[in-house]
């Protein structure tokens, strides 16, 4: 799990290294900018001409300290310095200090003066110490590099973008890549501000683990290191009962295979016993796809009216292709009174749910919801930008004691305690039909083993992505379909299963 801190907590980090190590911050500086033209070098193996462009701060510091390693790797480099009539930051004017012993920085006061013809740019203007937007001759820089054909890798942040908040007016940096220092900034996780980012890696600049210990923060990254292998253990001597028993309510006329793609991610998932519940017309398709499930078949025929003696159930998952006929909202209110264990919910019983808002006091308590941003529009209303929907997930979660899992390039999910975890799994070729029902039969699975439901929504959203980077693997983005991720999901749980599985 990786904590994610606010540019003042990452700020003190560096100082308590500073001291407890101790460190010099020149030589801190140093270390990140060596750490920083390492992982460059990883990537890009040729010799190229590099235009760095420094600020007055510790990023800028950053910028020359990187310049003149490049330098002695046999790198043409063009230094700037733009120049805001402020004083340079004590170290950042050490580190100009030694790229001039070496080469002649260009000095930029007016953007006419900056020329960005080189084969690569890196972006050291500013870093997690911007103080308002950039405007001004900071914009005009940013507009050039931006405007350049050149690829911008930023360090530490693409300059302008700020680290914990969502403030887009001024102009930022659209880097290709951010080598960011020791920790992901929050801004990089949510969809508006990580547009900017381009693809990030994150190097380890040897700040003091010391300070996480005592350090709190709501927010953090669940990887698949984070993932309890213990849930997965299957004894000798157990028989299916122990595995839980699934009710899938899902399918309606032309979507039965919802139905189909979440019930069959249960049953991948582990369930001993799985139930799914759908209309007449689905039943023939069901039986014959999927002859490890038991049927249960409603009395109306193209979608779901009633259901009945849910008692035996571990857990229930209900939404995958429901539609939202007003007679299916209806069995709503009697399952969440009648069945009060936590359920996983998804798709059209959101939408259910959102035409008629009291409903949601009803949900059991504990349950995951898995809406994507229009669903939880429609559930709880619109929000200016992607971290005050954040927040509001958050104390949605808390007030009403629920598990709620924001899908997305970074899925949230937030958890009755208040605490906000990003997954860390997953790519763009998820974006399509299906992925987010077979999410709700992995979750269903896991919650009817009798693990917590945090636990459950947070290990399902990453062994989900895990499936999506797996087939990714076979069949690419464009290809990949949600019957991909069933296929991976073997070689997923596998992996868990075994000792070594990262
Ligand atoms: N503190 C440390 O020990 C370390 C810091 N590091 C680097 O230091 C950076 C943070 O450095 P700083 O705190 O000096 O901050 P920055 O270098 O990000 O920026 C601060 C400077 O920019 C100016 N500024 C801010 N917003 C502006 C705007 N909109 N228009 C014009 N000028 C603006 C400020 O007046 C100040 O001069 C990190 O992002 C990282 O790159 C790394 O070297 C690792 C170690
Ligand atoms: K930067």
């Amino acid at each position: 799990m990786i904590k994610i801190l606010s540019a003042e907590q990452i700020r003190r980090w560096d100082l308590y290294t500073i001291k407890n190590e101790p460190i010099s911050s020149f030589d801190l500086m140093e270390r990140a900018s060596e750490a920083f033209v390492k992982l460059l070098l990883t990537k890009i193996n040729h010799k190229l001409n590099v235009d760095v462009v420094c600020g007055p701060g510790n990023n800028g510091g950053d910028g020359f300290a990187i310049a003149r390693l490049l330098i002695e790797k046999g790198w043409k480099v063009n230094c700037h310095l733009i120049d805001f009539g402020v004083k340079l930051s004590e170290d950042c004017r050490k580190s100009y200090r030694k790229y001039l012993d070496i080469c002649q920085v260009n000095i930029v006061k007016q953007y006419k003066e900056l020329d960005l013809s080189g084969e690569l740019i890196i972006d050291a203007v500013f870093g997690s110490g911007l103080s308002r937007p950039a405007t001004g001759l900071a914009g005009e820089v940013i507009q050039l590099i931006n405007q350049s054909s050149a690829k911008t890798v930023s360090v530490d942040m693409p300059s302008g973008l700020f680290a914990d908040k969502v403030n887009l007016t001024g102009r930022i940096v659209e880097a290709d890549w951010t080598i960011t220092f020791q920790v992901p900034k929050l801004s990089f996780l949510i969809p508006e501000s990580g547009f900017y980012v381009g693809e990030w890696s994150v190097v380890d600049i040897g700040l003091d683990l010391n300070f996480l210990k005592t350090e709190s923060s709501d927010y953090s990254i669940f990887e698949k290191s984070d993932i309890d292998r213990s849930l997965f253990i299957r004894k000798k001597y157990d028989h299916k009962g122990k595995y839980g028993r699934v009710l899938m309510v899902a399918g309606s006329l032309g979507k039965i295979g919802a139905a189909y793609l979440s019930s069959k991610a249960a049953l991948k998932s582990g369930t001993g016993l799985l139930t799914v519940h759908i209309p007449k017309v689905g039943y023939g398709p069901i039986q014959t796809s999927l002859p490890e499930a038991m049927v249960s078949i409603d009395s109306e025929k193209e979608f779901i009216s009633q259901v009945d003696n849910v008692d035996a159930f571990d857990a229930i998952g209900i939404g995958p292709g429901l539609g939202t006929n007003p007679k299916t909202g209806k069995i709503l209110k009697s399952l969440f009174t009648s069945f009060n264990k936590p359920m996983a919910i998804d798709a059209d019983a959101l939408n259910l749910i959102a035409l008629d808002k009291e409903l949601i006091d009803l949900v059991p308590k504990g349950s995951v919801l898995t809406p994507h941003i229009g669903e939880f529009n429609r559930l709880f209303g619109e929000c200016d930008n992607g971290l005050e929907r954040i927040e509001k997930v958050k104390s949605i979660a808390i007030e009403k004691q629920l598990v709620i899992v924001l899908k997305g390039a970074h899925t949230v999910i937030a958890t009755p305690d208040g605490k906000v975890h990003f997954n860390s799994t997953g790519n763009s070729g998820m974006a399509t039909a299906g992925c987010g029902d077979v999410l709700t039969g992995i979750i269903s699975a896991f919650i009817a083993r009798g693990g917590d439901t945090s636990t459950s929504a947070k290990v399902g959203v990453c062994i989900h992505g895990w499936a999506g980077d797996l087939a990714e693997k076979t069949v690419g983005k464009t290809a990949l379909m949600a019957s991909d991720l069933l296929s991976a999901l073997p070689k997923v749980f596998s992996n868990v299963e075994s000792s070594d599985f990262i």
